[in-house]
């Protein structure tokens, strides 16, 4: 098993940069996500991990192995993708529907040349790894998408591959099947020890399957990070907004940590200024004393109310409440900590 190495990979189509010198370190047997709007360049990034896509600058490399090389525009080093260790699921699934379940899965073992029990072995293995042990038999089209979606992933787990590239696969599922295989994709992770590469635009998915997210915009590479240092510590205004609940406030500070503890917060409330401070709903808290904010909003969210609020000087706020408040209502919060941001490109 090895780890995967983007250094400054570039891809550009019709001299337009769609990747824009990605640098990543990926560790082996991580679980990491792509994530970004739609046209950030995450399927051309997973494309040219496969060996679909050449890169125009840069290099890709498997452990010590060198997959891909360019150098202005040009490429000199080109691993087709059969011999690159690299398995991939899409969305749509890509099945053969003439085949059965257990010739879809083996399929691509049988082009390598394996056949009687070593490729029957390894077929039944990967149908149980994804839990359809039963269903070696069955046809295609007899299967819900979410079955559909574990062959496709059986018959990439059954090439043994040292790294799986998923293309949103769950983008055609419901939301209850989703949530279903978030956690079958964690048990299939866990069980293979490969490296997955999981492109997708939902950042509560990445969040619930990634260690370490990278978030793309416009074809750079925005912030590489654990989903926690993400949701907590935003580079940009951009990627606060993107990732969770929020408000970003508009404050004069001094210099000093990019966190922000309460104190400080409260005392540059109302003195506006041009550093972007990004505070969380769950850092608005009711209390005594403190600013009085304006109820705007007030929406029932099951275990809460979540509001949207306003500061004296007109900026917004988000908050939780436990109980229902009416729009005008005022109330008195302190606010418990903020982030700074960066100012945007
Ligand atoms: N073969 C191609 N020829 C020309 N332009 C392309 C090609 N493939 C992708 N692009 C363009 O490159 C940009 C990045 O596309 P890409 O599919 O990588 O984005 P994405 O982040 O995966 O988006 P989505 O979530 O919508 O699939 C887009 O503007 C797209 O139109």
């Amino acid at each position: 098993m090895a780890g995967l190495s983007l250094e400054a990979l570039t891809k550009r189509f019709a001299g337009r940069c769609v990747v824009d010198a990605l640098d990543l370190d990926i560790d082996d047997g991580a679980f990491v996500a792509l994530l970004g709007p739609s046209g950030c360049g995450k399927t051309t990034t997973l494309r040219m991990l496969a060996g679909f896509e050449a890169p125009d600058e840069g290099r890709l490399l498997l452990g010590e192995r060198l997959l891909a090389a360019a150098e202005n525009g040009r490429t000199s080093v080109l691993v087709p993708p059969e011999r690159r260790s690299v398995g991939m699921v899409f969305q749509s699934y890509a099945l053969w529907p003439h085949l059965d379940v257990a010739d879809n899965v083996g399929y691509a073992l049988k082009l390598r040349g394996v056949r009687g029990a070593e490729l029957r072995r390894r077929v039944e293995e990967a149908l149980g790894t994804v839990r359809l042990a039963e269903y070696g038999r069955a046809r295609v089209q007899s299967l819900s998408g979410g079955q559909r979606q574990r062959v496709a992933l059986a018959r990439c787990l059954a090439a043994e591959p040292q790294v799986v590239l998923l293309d949103e696969p769950l983008a055609n599922l419901d939301r209850s099947l989703r949530a279903e295989m978030e956690t079958h994709f964690r048990e299939f992770h866990r069980r293979t020890g490969a490296t997955f590469v999981y492109v997708t635009h939902d950042q509560s998915e990445a969040m619930a399957l990634a260690d370490r997210i990278a978030v793309l915009e416009g074809g750079r590479l925005v912030q590489w990070a654990s989903p926690e240092t993400l949701y907590r510590e935003p580079r940009t205004d951009w990627l606060a907004g993107f990732i969770g609940q929020g408000e970003v406030l508009s404050l004069a500070l001094d210099a000093g940590e990019r966190k922000v503890e309460g104190s400080r917060l409260m005392r540059a409330l109302g003195r506006r200024g041009d550093h972007p401070v990004l505070v969380r709903p769950e850092h608005v808290r009711p209390s005594e004393a403190g600013v009085e904010v304006e109820v705007r909003e007030c929406v029932f969210k099951g275990e809460r109310y979540a509001l949207s609020l306003a500061l004296p000087d007109g900026q917004a706020l988000k908050g939780y409440h436990a109980t229902a408040l009416r729009p005008g209502e005022r109330i008195t919060v302190t606010l418990e900590q903020g982030w700074r941001l960066e100012r945007q490109r």
